[in-house]
C-alpha cells in the first residue's frame, strides 16, 4: 500500500509569487535610493525586502514540510539552508568585485556605483521570483491532481493559536533564539574581532568570518541526511550546541588558531539548522505550522535586533573579550533549552527525539 501525500496547508503557492514580488520591488527601491543618494530611500526598499523576505523564508519551512514530512525532512531543511548559505558566499566574494568593476566603468565610486552594483545584484531576486513562480505551477498542479481545495479542509487559523504553542515548542523558540544570537551578531562583528585580537588583515579577516557560511553551503545537506537517516533530533541538536559553545570558547579564551575555532562553528551551525527547524513539524499540528514558523522567525528577528544592538554596545564599552563571554551565556542558555527539552520530551513521551525506525514505524501505523 502506497502511503498518502501529506494533507495540503492552505499555503497559497500566489502568496509565494507575492512575497517574491516585494522582494524584488524592495531591492529595486534600496538600489534606487543608492542611485539618487537616498538612505532613507535605501532604509524603505530594506523594509520592503524584509517584509518580503521573511515571509517567503517562513513560506519555505512550510511548504518543506507540507511535501516531505515523514520523508527527507531534514534533508530539504538542509539543502534549502545551503542554497541560502550558497547565496551568501557568492554575495560576499562577488559584490565588492563587481563594484570596482563598475566603478572603472563609470569612472566614478560612491553612491552611483553603489545603487547600480545594488541593482545589478537584484537579478537574483529575478530568479528567486521564477523559482516562485514554477512551485506556485506545480503546486496548483498537484491540488488538481491530489482533489484538494485550498481553504476547505475546516481548520481555522488564528493567530491566537499561539497560546496552545506547547512547552516542547516553547523550548524550539528558546533554543532558536539564544543559539542564533551567538552566531549571527558574531559573524556581524567578526572581522573586526580577527583583526584586533588575531592580528589579521583586513582581507584574512573576511575569509575567516565567511569560512562558517562557505562551511554550511557543502556541508547541510549531508548532515540532512545524517539526520535522516539516524532520527535523534534532539541529540543533533544538543552536539550542536555544545560543540558551538566549545568553539566560542576556543575564541574568548584560546590564542589557538581561530581557523579551528570557525570550522568548527561552521560544521556545528550547519547540523543545528537542519536538526532544529524540522522539530516543530513534530510538536505542532499541520494547520498550525504556518503560524508556528512564523512566530519563530518573528521572535528569532527580534531577539537578533535586540543582541545585535547589546553586542554592540558591550563591544564598545567593555572590548572583545566580554563580548565573547556575553555570546558564549547566550549559547549556554541554549544548551539548557536543549537539556530541558530532552528531559520534557522524554518525560512526556514525544516523538521528537525518535530514531529513524520509530519514525518509520509511526508512519506505517498512520497509514493503515
Ligand atoms: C532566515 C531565517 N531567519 C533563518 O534564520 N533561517 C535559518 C535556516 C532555516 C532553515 C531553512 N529554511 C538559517 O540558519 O539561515
Amino acid at each position: 500500500m502506497t502511503a498518502p501525500l501529506p494533507s495540503r496547508l492552505r499555503l497559497n503557492g500566489w502568496g509565494t509569487v507575492i512575497f517574491s514580488c516585494l522582494v524584488c520591488v524592495g531591492q529595486v527601491i534600496f538600489a534606487l535610493g543608492g542611485i539618487v543618494n537616498a538612505f532613507w530611500l535605501m532604509e524603505f526598499g530594506r523594509f520592503v525586502f524584509g517584509i518580503g523576505g521573511e515571509s517567503l523564508a517562513v513560506a519555505q519551512n512550510t511548504y518543506a514540510v507540507s511535501w516531505f514530512k515523514g520523508k527527507e525532512l531534514n534533508l530539504v531543511f538542509g539543502l534549502q539552508l545551503s542554497m541560502a548559505r550558497i547565496g551568501s558566499t557568492v554575495n560576499m566574494n562577488l559584490m565588492g568585485w563587481l563594484y570596482t568593476k563598475i566603478e572603472t566603468s563609470l569612472g566614478t565610486a560612491g553612491h552611483l556605483t553603489l545603487g547600480v552594483t545594488l541593482m545589478i545584484g537584484g537579478v537574483t531576486c529575478i530568479l528567486s521570483l521564477i523559482c516562485a513562480l514554477v512551485l506556485a505551477y506545480l503546486d496548483r498542479r498537484a491540488e488538481k491532481i491530489l482533489h484538494k481545495e485550498q481553504g476547505k479542509t475546516g481548520e481555522v487559523i488564528k493567530l491566537t493559536d499561539i497560546k496552545d504553542f506547547s512547552l516542547p515548542l516553547w523550548l524550539v523558540f528558546l533554543i532558536c533564539v539564544c543559539y542564533y544570537a551567538a552566531v549571527f551578531p558574531f559573524i556581524g562583528l567578526g572581522k573586526v574581532f580577527f583583526i584586533e585580537k588575531f592580528g589579521f588583515s583586513p582581507q584574512s579577516a573576511s575569509a575567516i568570518n565567511s569560512i562558517v557560511y562557505v562551511i554550511s553551503a557543502p556541508m547541510s545537506p549531508i548532515f540532512g541526511l545524517l539526520v535522516d537517516k539516524t532520527g535523534k533530533n534532539v541529540i543533533w541538536v544538543l552536539c550542536a550546541v555544545a560543540t558551538t559553545l566549545v568553539s566560542h570558547m576556543m575564541l574568548a579564551f584560546t590564542f589557538w588558531n581561530p581557523w579551528i575555532a570557525m570550522c568548527l562553528l561552521g560544521l556545528s551551525y550547519s547540523l543545528l539548522a537542519c536538526a532544529l527547524w524540522p522539530m516543530v513539524a513534530f510538536v505542532v499540528p499541520e494547520h498550525q505550522l504556518g503560524t508556528a514558523y512564523g512566530f519563530m522567525q518573528s521572535i528569532q528577528n527580534l531577539g537578533l535586533a535586540i543582541i545585535s544592538i547589546l553586542a554592540g554596545m558591550i563591544l564598545d564599552s567593555r572590548g572583545y573579550l566580554l563580548l565573547e563571554v556575553f555570546f558564549i551565556a547566550c549559547v549556554s542558555l541554549s544548551l539548557l533549552a536543549v537539556v530541558c527539552l530532552y528531559l520534557v520530551n522524554r518525560a512526556r513521551g514525544g516523538n521528537l527525539n525518535y530514531s529513524a525506525k520509530q519514525r518509520e514505524e509511526l508512519k506505517l501505523s498512520h497509514t493503515e
